[in-house]
């Protein structure tokens, strides 16, 4: 990856973004996705995993809003390292934290853009003996360069096949906490 951007190139990506998805419209998918994943869950005991980083903040936005018991684990799986472009492999920095054998398992991520990600930690998971294992994104990317078979169980939003950021995802590392959803000029 290359040199660190400066504050006023990142300020400058910002500026000349394209909102895709204004923070009320995040709020609401959220909302959404808290109804379904309750009323498909509730019974479950599940454990709920944040795919770092970014799912951080879906994770921090959702759970709040499931009113049922369940347990929370963290594993940090990447295949973009702070790049705009995935490489073909993914590289666990943490493992799984909660075991998950005989569990019914719910993963989150911010984004299902080319899918390598979240198919590569459903299979992980089904390797640790989870019982069932669902997804949830707050984001899916429309396009046909989809690498896995894999249908997210819960999506949020639909956005468009370009390079975004804000809520969780990420442009060379930064605006993750951009509350909207942006899409970089000229990607
Ligand atoms: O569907 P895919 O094409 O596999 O892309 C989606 C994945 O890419 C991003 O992770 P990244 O590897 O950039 O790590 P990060 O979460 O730390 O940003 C994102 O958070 C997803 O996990
Ligand atoms: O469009 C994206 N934005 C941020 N992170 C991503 N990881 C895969 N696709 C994307």
């Amino acid at each position: 990856m290359s040199d660190m951007p400066t504050k006023e190139q990142l300020d400058a990506v910002l500026q000349e973004a394209d909102l895709l998805k204004t923070p009320q419209q995040v709020d609401d998918a959220i909302n959404r996705l808290a109804a379904d994943i309750t009323e498909r869950l509730q019974q479950s005991v599940p454990v709920v995993y944040t795919i770092m980083n970014g799912g951080l903040v879906l994770a921090g936005l959702l759970l709040p809003r499931l009113g049922f018991a369940l347990e929370v684990g963290y594993m940090h799986a990447t295949r973009y390292r702070g790049d705009v472009t995935g490489s073909a492999e993914l590289q666990w920095q943490a493992p799984p934290s909660v075991p998950m054998a005989d569990r019914t398992v719910l993963i989150l991520d911010d984004i299902f853009d080319e899918g390598h990600t979240l198919a590569a930690v459903v299979e992980a998971c089904r390797q640790q003996g989870a019982r069932e294992v669902l997804t949830a994104v707050l984001v899916n990317k429309i396009h046909d360069r989809k690498t896995s078979a894999l249908t997210v169980d819960f999506v949020g939003l639909e956005v468009e096949d370009r390079y975004v950021f804000g809520c969780g995802m990420d442009y060379r590392g930064f605006w993750r906490n951009a509350p909207g959803i942006y899409a970089v000029k000229g990607l």
